[in-house]
């Protein structure tokens, strides 16, 4: 396994990220209303709301996959380029709700195609094969190895990627955006489809980007994952942030509970919900006792 050399140290508190005014519109509706938002050097900030609530629009806008209809998004002070390849050389990195790896090629090959926009070897150079050439290739392949045994998935460089489990292919997209050496991951639903455990192992995963001074963005349904990760949580709803502060702040906030309502958090049925289900499950036991014959149903 090798060493990584390149972890940061980066001061907390710096502006990352500085999104003022950001209002996304499609035609008639508004998917993204007004909203102000920021990431600092160090933070692991989480992105919540009911579905629909504008989230992954909101992602889109910090990207370049959307240009604002309103407002500005800054990244480390400079107004994002309006093109999704530029933002990730600026420095953003992203994973998507749904896994977008290349199915047919290894998994050391995914990573390196993240590094394309690290790579300062130009298209004679590549053509030519010359020796600038080589030793580009070889640093690149040295950084995917690392990044690869960062995620712990070293061991399956040369595997092809469509024949990971689910859970792997997500951290192999970690290391994909990893590869563009982001000073801010924005992680789209990271434990999507995921078991506890895997949740579990994607939690130390953020933790460990974080502390090599990479800020974190991150969307999510697992509430549980949310308010474990988070310094930091905002709440949209219908494209309007409600609410933003630490995880007790957030979970505490009636208009949070209320936003949520009809749409009970993960892991966390609400009281109603709990006895509405006892007493069913009391009701049916009972009817099952009284029924007759059932004493020869055993
Ligand atoms: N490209 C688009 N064109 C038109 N409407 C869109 C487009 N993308 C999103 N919307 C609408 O914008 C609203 C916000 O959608 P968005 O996907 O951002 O919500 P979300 O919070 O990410 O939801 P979920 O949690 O279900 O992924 C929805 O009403 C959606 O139908």
């Amino acid at each position: 396994m090798t060493t990584d050399t390149t972890t940061k140290v980066v001061p907390t508190g710096e502006t990352v990220l500085d999104a003022r005014g950001v209002t996304m519109r499609f035609g008639g509706l508004t998917a993204v209303r007004n909203v102000d938002f920021t990431v600092n050097a160090g933070e692991i900030v989480g992105l919540i709301g009911p579905n629909g609530a504008g989230k992954t629009t909101f992602f889109n806008c910090l990207t370049g996959l959307y240009i604002p209809t309103e407002g500005e998004v800054r990244y480390k002070g400079n107004v994002l380029p309006p093109k999704s390849f530029k933002v990730t050389a600026a420095g953003i990195a992203r994973t998507f709700q749904n896994i977008r790896l290349f199915a047919n090629m290894t998994v050391l090959e995914n990573v390196l195609v993240g590094r394309h926009t690290r790579t300062k070897e130009g298209l004679w150079s590549a053509l030519l094969r010359g020796p600038g050439f080589h030793k580009a290739e070889a640093a690149s392949r040295e950084r995917a190895m690392e990044l690869l045994a960062f995620v712990g998935l070293d061991s399956k460089a040369d595997h092809l990627a469509r024949n990971l489990p689910y859970g792997e292919q997500r951290k192999l997209e970690i290391a994909r955006a990893l590869a563009s050496e982001p000073g801010l991951l924005l992680l789209d639903e990271p434990t999507a489809g995921m078991n506890p455990q895997e949740t579990r192992a994607t939690e130390e995963l953020v933790f460990a980007i974080r502390d090599k001074g990479i800020a974190v963005l991150v969307i999510e349904h697992d509430m549980r994952f949310i308010f474990n990760l988070c310094d930091r949580v905002a709440v949209l709803v219908q494209g309007e942030k409600l609410v933003e502060g630490d995880s007790a702040t957030v979970q505490g906030d009636e208009r949070v509970v209320a936003a949520y309502l009809g749409e009970p958090f993960e892991d966390a049925p609400g009281k109603d919900e709990v006895a509405e289900v006892e007493a069913a499950e009391a009701h049916a036991e009972a009817a099952t006792d009284a029924a007759p014959g059932k004493e020869n149903d055993r």
